[in-house]
């Protein structure tokens, strides 16, 4: 599979933007991401965020996503009311699923999905935005890439990537993540620390996880054998 990084900001008609209850700190990467956009989903808390982060920017009646879905515990009355009328809200109470978990219903397998937040904060929520989109990576073959402050993280199937990032968007820090899988026989090429020769043939951990690694290439080759995430920094003046 090839991936352009890029592409996360130019016009994809099949792309779904999930906003989590997260801080919107950088509304021009949000709005770039939001234009990219073909659905928009809120979850709970996430209406407040956008409705709060619309108002300070721009006119929030240009921002209105298709769904606002969660437990509605979150939610405000003034969001609720404010858009009530043209987003469909979706009260789900179900107490086995988290908000996140209840999005993925509403997201058809040919789009591609970007989750904006999810990385900081509760670390329970983070481990789960971690497991939930591995769960879903499982099912599609588009990629999932979740968004925040200053990084992005790609989910990778088992297989192999070439995924393409621009330095004018893209810092040099990154990482290959074995999140949730005991081991992972990975190979890279374009890292300024290559995996996959001695010493570097498993990472996971009980042996080795590549972080504060750093871009060496525009092209990176990840050959994996288990789900893994690739993660790297947006360039500070892009931010
Ligand atoms: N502090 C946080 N850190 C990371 N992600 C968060 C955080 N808070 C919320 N989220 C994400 O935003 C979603 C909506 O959160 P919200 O606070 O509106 O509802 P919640 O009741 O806390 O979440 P849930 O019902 O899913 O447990 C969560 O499902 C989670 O994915
Ligand atoms: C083993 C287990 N742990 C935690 C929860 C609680 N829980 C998980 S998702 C969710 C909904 C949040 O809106 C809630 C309350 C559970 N049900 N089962």
């Amino acid at each position: 599979m090839t991936w352009n990084l890029n592409d996360l900001f130019n016009n994809n008609n099949k792309t779904c933007l999930i906003l989590l209850n997260c801080p919107i700190n950088n509304w021009d990467l949000f709005n770039r991401l939001w234009s990219t956009a073909s659905l928009k989903i809120c979850l709970d808390g996430g209406a407040n965020r956008l409705l709060e982060a619309s108002r300070k920017h721009s006119n929030p009646s240009n921002y209105l996503p298709d769904y606002i879905i969660g437990d509605f515990d979150s939610i405000t009355e003034e969001s609720r009311s404010f858009y009530n009328n043209d987003v469909t809200l979706i009260k789900d109470e179900d107490e086995y699923s988290t908000d996140y978990m209840k999005s993925f219903k509403l997201i058809p397998l040919d789009h591609s999905v970007v989750t904006f937040g999810g990385l900081s904060g509760r670390i329970d929520q983070t481990i789960h935005t971690l497991y939930y989109t591995r769960k879903e990576q499982v099912k599609r073959d588009l990629p999932i890439c979740i968004v925040s402050e200053n990084n992005v993280a790609i989910s990778l199937s088992p297989g192999h990537h070439t995924i393409q990032l621009k330095t004018d968007t893209f810092g040099k820090c990154c990482g290959v993540l074995p999140i949730g899988t005991k081991s992972a026989k990975i190979t890279t090429k374009g890292l300024k620390w290559d995996l996959g020769g001695p010493g570097l043939e498993e990472t996971g951990f009980d042996s080795m996880i590549s972080t504060s690694n750093h871009l060496d290439s525009e092209t990176i080759e990840i050959e994996t054998d288990e789900y893994i995430y690739f993660n790297v920094e947006f360039k500070n003046d892009f931010l």
